[in-house]
């Protein structure tokens, strides 16, 4: 059986050419387009020489429409508005959507959810291993401490990181509020700044820190009377979402229409 053909949108991007170079390496898949935004000083260059490699056949494009229209998978993380325009995209074309983009809004989370009626799509602010783990030992100490533990989340990420917080902080936000059975959006305090007054009562803060080439770092921190808990994910190598997005690909190859996430692509469903 032929083996996958994936599009990697935003090629030239930091998490673009580490995908384009893990699916090139792979004996799973193969790369069948390379898609980045109109003006990009990559369209039309050879993809192996873009890269400051040998020339590799596949031509940068920024025509997506041809490209994903003959794709089984499209790995995306690029920006929100491109993002929306390719799940409909991916929609047309049945194919599997892996979403890496975060900062998201509402409408067009809507859109997305729109756009899964027709195709299988994956999405999750960090596709890593250890971060998804890490999301299910969340929402356990969660569930398991009591309304007396307060919790605060803290993000640090590099200097070109344009939208905090970041998608894992959210993830790992969300995770908390549904151990203490609730939602997010009920418990959430943004950054703090000025005078807040005292702390809101089960309410969950977030902390972002920007600067230098950080990977991505998450602290959940459960904060006691006399003793705190810190769960900690470091990353150091792009590599590890990149993996996880290659998987998300492949597990989607043969499941239906619908919005799926990385708890569901590693098993981790509670
Ligand atoms: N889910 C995860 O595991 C995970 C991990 C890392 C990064 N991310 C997210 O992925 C996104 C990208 O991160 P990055 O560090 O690679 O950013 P980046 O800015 O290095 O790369 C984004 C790329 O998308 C391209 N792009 C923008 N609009 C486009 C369009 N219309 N068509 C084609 N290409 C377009 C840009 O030109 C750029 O090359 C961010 O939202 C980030 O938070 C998610
Ligand atoms: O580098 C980034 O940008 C990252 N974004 C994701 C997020 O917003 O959580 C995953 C970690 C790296």
């Amino acid at each position: 059986m032929e083996q996958p053909g994936i599009v990697v949108t935003g090629v030239s991007g930091r998490m673009g050419q580490m995908l384009a170079r893990l699916v090139l390496g792979s004996d799973q898949a193969r790369l069948v387009g390379a898609v980045e935004r109109t003006g990009s000083d990559w369209i039309g260059k050879d993809l192996g020489q873009a890269m400051g490699g040998a020339a590799n056949g596949v031509i940068v494009t920024d025509d997506a429409v041809s490209a994903i229209a003959q794709a089984q998978a499209i790995i995306d993380f690029t920006t929100p508005a491109a993002t929306v325009g390719f799940a409909e995209l991916a929609a047309q074309a049945r194919a599997v959507h892996v979403i890496g983009t975060t900062g998201l809004s509402e409408d067009d989370l809507a859109a997305i959810s729109r756009a899964a009626r027709h195709a299988p799509i994956v999405r999750a602010g960090n596709m890593s291993l250890g971060v998804n783990l890490l999301v299910g030992l969340t929402r356990k100490v969660a569930a398991t401490l009591g309304e007396d533990w307060d919790i605060e989340i803290v993000e640090a990420h590099h200097r070109h990181k344009v939208d905090a917080p970041s998608g894992t902080a959210l993830m790992l936000g969300e995770a908390a509020a549904q151990g203490r059975n609730d939602a997010l959006e009920n418990l959430r305090t943004p950054a703090r700044d000025g005078i807040t007054g005292p702390r809101a009562e089960g309410s969950i803060g977030f902390a972002a820190i920007r600067g230098g080439d950080v990977v991505g770092e998450h602290d959940v921190i459960f904060c006691g009377q006399g003793e705190r808990i810190v769960l900690r994910h470091l990353a150091s190598d792009r590599a590890i979402f990149a993996r996880g997005a290659l998987r998300a690909a492949l597990w989607g190859q043969d499941k239906g229409p619908g919005e799926y996430d990385m708890m569901d692509v590693l098993g981790l469903t509670s």
